[in-house]
């Protein structure tokens, strides 16, 4: 950082002097008293000293230019030394060796007068150093632009590091800069969708700039024709003219704000969207990696951010550009010699925003990183305020939100700091400025060479321009502030997810035959630790297949593979012999229901719970929509229909935010009715009551058994009664199949069910028999996953222990 920042310095400081003696040597002649020019060709006498003023302001001007010239033709030899063929480079010391000769040659006059070089003898070589001066000042200039842009954009950034032949690492190695790159891009094609209305918006923003430059010059006449001239007349005419100028300045600027404003929203509401399709498109181990408070901060603090701060600067940074070219065409017309001082105040001010820019954005970044973290440290605590109550830890969790506030609060201590050193400088700076300008200006009124109003227009455009000046300074800080927030966000668009797409395949006819091939399995958080290992198994179609075993055994980990919400490392999930990866999403959603363990609702009715993903909005044409009816039928089949009717709206009651207004068995009926109403072929029951209390799972357990006989069903049980009503038992054990077979067969094998039979019964104080309780009839028998953890497996909170 500080090589690169003083490397920056360095640079920045060379390029706006170099700006500035451009300016000069190619305004220089155009500003001068033009009588004193017989011709062309004398064009040289232009360096012809006037007080010895002039001598003071002409010397210190290329004092300070020549040693940073020096500066910057010496690292451009260093930073190129090995590229001499390069044509950019041969550009360069075409375009330096011609201005530094220039240089020397305006410093000699400076020095000794014009007399030394006198049209006669050097008017021929005297009209090509004219036009050599103009152009080399554009190439330079263009040149300089585009190395700016690069800086500005990343191109060149990465501290300048460069490979064994010279050329930039950063496109292979500094991903920061590439990401900046693709942020800029991304703007700029997002933006781009509305350059009519941004060019309106310009339009309307030059007329207003150069409404701007008029309103100084008029009350410069005014002045001049009260005080000075007296001109009854024309002094009224121009107030009115004032007035009017006045009035369409105020129109032009309204227009340009609100079309900028307008511009915005479409900004924002573009970025949001791409972000959310972007975040809906990822995996979901993306969501179980990444913390919800991180991208909810994402999705509404950033973007705001990053369309306001874009919009906002766009327009105050193109109307500052404006109105600082028209107060500069103004100035010179008013002034040249007084121009040339305030040109040394753009230097200091452009170098001073240079370089806070870049220090302002990292302490952006860090603000954005902390206050995200504060977020995230809040939502994890709202998020589960029941658990916060229930284990009375609000303390802590207020501590931990106070910690981030802290850290957050530094931060924000450093930014301040870092501003008030800012406005400390250019608040002193202009005022510098002004009091050079009014001497040197008193001086020129005083030899009679400029008038009164004159100088007060040029005090007035002065001011202007440090408005307009003050406000790119702040527009650069911004931009660089705005953009540290879209490279997150760009980089969550462009993120791409790390599941290949699933195909597209619908079957017309579809059995429901599933089966695991040697399935091994690890998550993607923790790559090293093997969940599954070898599984095999198969589901036939109308068979319910139960799966009990150990907390931590892997059971869920087979049903998300079945989901596609992961892949396995090895083998295979097939639905009807093809991998589930060749179905379409929705088409196999359908088909292959799941009623999850914690049932998730939305905040809608009951009836668009029910129907959540089934409807017009969901891409699902009219006619599939499932009917009221069907709704209907559903709720009673999942035991749901009475308490929904029993509700004040019935079907059309809200179910509050993540279903708060309903009961645990309510939700988990509902859910269940939401599996039936698509009437799937498949259906996945992960362990659908453990988080219910025992009336809830009576009522629950037995629409389940009520379901179970008309699909095939894969359910993750471990109440006794759910496994004794499946045809078949498999006991998942550390990622493996241990055991498979029947209830009778497995509790008189011996092994682990057998064991885990034999534990819940000694713990059952209830003596009613499993035989007894029949295929169909519920027992509310203790957990079998109470009874043996398996070495090794981690516990769960879930776990009803
Ligand atoms: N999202 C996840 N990321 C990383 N590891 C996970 C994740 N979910 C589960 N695991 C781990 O995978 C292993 C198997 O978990 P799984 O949920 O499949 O077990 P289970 O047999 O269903 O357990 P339970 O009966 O308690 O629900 C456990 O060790 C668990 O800690």
């Amino acid at each position: 950082m500080g090589r690169l920042a003083v490397s920056a310095a360095l640079f920045s400081a060379a390029l706006i002097i170099e700006a500035g003696l451009v300016t000069f040597l190619t305004f220089w002649p155009i500003g001068c008293e033009l009588r004193r020019v017989d011709s062309l060709l004398g064009f040289l006498d232009l360096y012809s000293i006037d007080s010895n003023l002039d001598v003071w302001v002409l010397m210190l001007l290329h004092l300070l230019a020549l040693p940073l010239c020096f500066i910057r033709v010496a690292g451009l030899i260093r930073r190129h030394r090995r590229r001499y063929a390069n044509a950019r480079m041969a550009i360069y010391l075409i375009c330096y060796t011609t201005q530094m000769a220039l240089l020397a040659k305006a410093v000699l006059v400076a020095v000794f007068g014009s007399d030394m070089l006198s049209p006669g003898r050097h008017g021929e070589s005297g009209l090509i150093y004219l036009f050599a001066a103009i152009l080399t000042s554009l190439v330079c200039v263009f040149v300089e632009m585009l190395s700016a842009c690069a800086l500005v954009s990343g191109w060149e950034e990465g501290g300048g590091r460069r490979d064994e032949a010279g050329e930039p690492l950063l496109d292979k190695t500094d991903p920061a800069a590439l990401q900046r790159q693709s942020t800029v891009a991304m703007l700029l094609s997002f933006s781009a969708q509305d350059t009519p209305l941004l060019l309106v918006a310009f339009v309307a923003g030059a007329v207003a700039a150069l409404g701007q430059a008029l309103i100084p010059y008029y009350t410069g006449l005014i002045i001049d024709y009260a005080s000075i001239d007296q001109r009854f007349e024309d002094f009224q005419r121009t107030c009115l003219l004032l007035v009017g100028v006045a009035f369409g300045t105020a129109v032009f600027t309204g227009i340009r704000g609100g079309l900028f404003t307008v511009a915005m929203t479409k900004l924002n509401v573009r970025i949001r969207t791409s972000l959310f399709d972007a975040l809906l498109r990822q995996e979901i181990a993306f969501f179980t990696s990444t913390r919800t408070g991180e991208i909810t901060s994402r999705l509404s603090a950033d973007t705001t951010t990053v369309s306001d701060q874009i919009c906002l600067n766009l327009n105050v940074g193109l109307r500052s550009l404006t109105q600082a070219a028209m107060v500069l065409v103004f100035m010179f017309k008013a002034s040249w010699r007084l121009t040339i001082i305030t040109f040394i105040l753009i230097p200091a001010i452009i170098l001073i925003c240079k370089l806070y820019g870049a220090y302002y954005r990292e302490l952006a970044k860090a603000v954005q990183n902390e206050l995200a973290e504060a977020n995230t440290v809040a939502e994890e605590s709202l998020s589960s305020m029941a658990t916060v109550r229930s284990h009375a830890a609000e303390d802590s969790a207020r501590a931990a939100y106070q910690h981030r506030l802290r850290l957050f609060y530094r931060l924000c201590l450093k930014e301040a700091l870092g501003y008030a050193a800012y406005i400390t400088c250019t608040t002193f700076l202009p005022n510098a400025v002004n009091v050079v300008t009014l001497f040197y200006g008193g001086n020129l009124v005083l030899d009679e060479r400029m008038s009164a109003g004159s100088l007060v227009s040029f005090m007035l455009y002065v001011t202007s321009l440090n408005g307009a000046l003050q406000q790119l300074g702040d527009v650069f800080s911004a931009f660089a502030a705005a953009l540290g927030a879209a490279d997150k966000v760009v980089e969550l668009i462009q993120r791409a997810p790390q599941m290949p797409d699933p195909g597209g395949l619908q079957p017309g006819a579809f059995s429901g035959h599933l089966e695991l091939r040697g399935v091994e399995f690890s998550y993607p958080s923790r790559p090293d630790t093997r969940v599954l290992s070898g599984v095999s198994l198969s589901v036939a179609p109308g068979e319910v297949v139960a799966l009990v075993g150990p907390s931590g055994g892997g059971k869920s980990s087979i049903v998300k593979l079945v989901e596609r919400f992961y892949l396995p490392a090895a083998g295979a999930v097939l639905l009807d012999g093809r991998d589930v990866g060749l179905y379409d999403a929705k088409w196999l959603k359908r088909h292959v229901a799941l009623v999850a363990q914690e049932p998730v609702l939305f905040a809608r009715s009951v009836r668009r719970n029910i129907l959540y993903g089934l409807e017009i909005e969901d891409g699902v044409p009219a006619e599939e929509v499932p009917s009221s009816e069907d709704v209907e039928e559903a709720a009673r089949l999942a035991n749901a229909h009475d308490f929904i009717m029993a509700m004040p709206q019935g079907y059309d009651t809200d179910c509050g935010e993540k279903g708060v207004s309903l009961s645990g068995g309510q939700k988990q009926r509902i859910a269940i009715a939401r599996a039936l109403v698509r009437k799937p072929t498949v259906l996945l029951l992960d362990e659908a009551t453990s988080a219910l209390d025992s009336d809830s799972e009576a009522v629950v357990q037995e629409a389940l058994d009520r379901m179970m006989k008309d699909f095939t069903v894969l359910v993750i049980a471990h109440r006794l009664s759910t496994v004794a009503n499946a045809d078949r038992i498999l006991v998942i054990a550390k990622g493996q199949v241990a055991e498979q077979g029947s209830h009778e067969s497995l509790a008189e094998a011996g092994g682990i069910y057998s064991a885990l039979v034999r534990r819940q019964f000694s713990k059952t104080t209830s003596s009613a028999s499993l035989a007894a309780s029949g295929r169909s009839s519920y027992v509310n028998l203790p957990s079998l996953n109470t009874l043996a953890p398996a070495a090794g497996a981690v516990p769960r909170p879930k776990d009803p222990l």
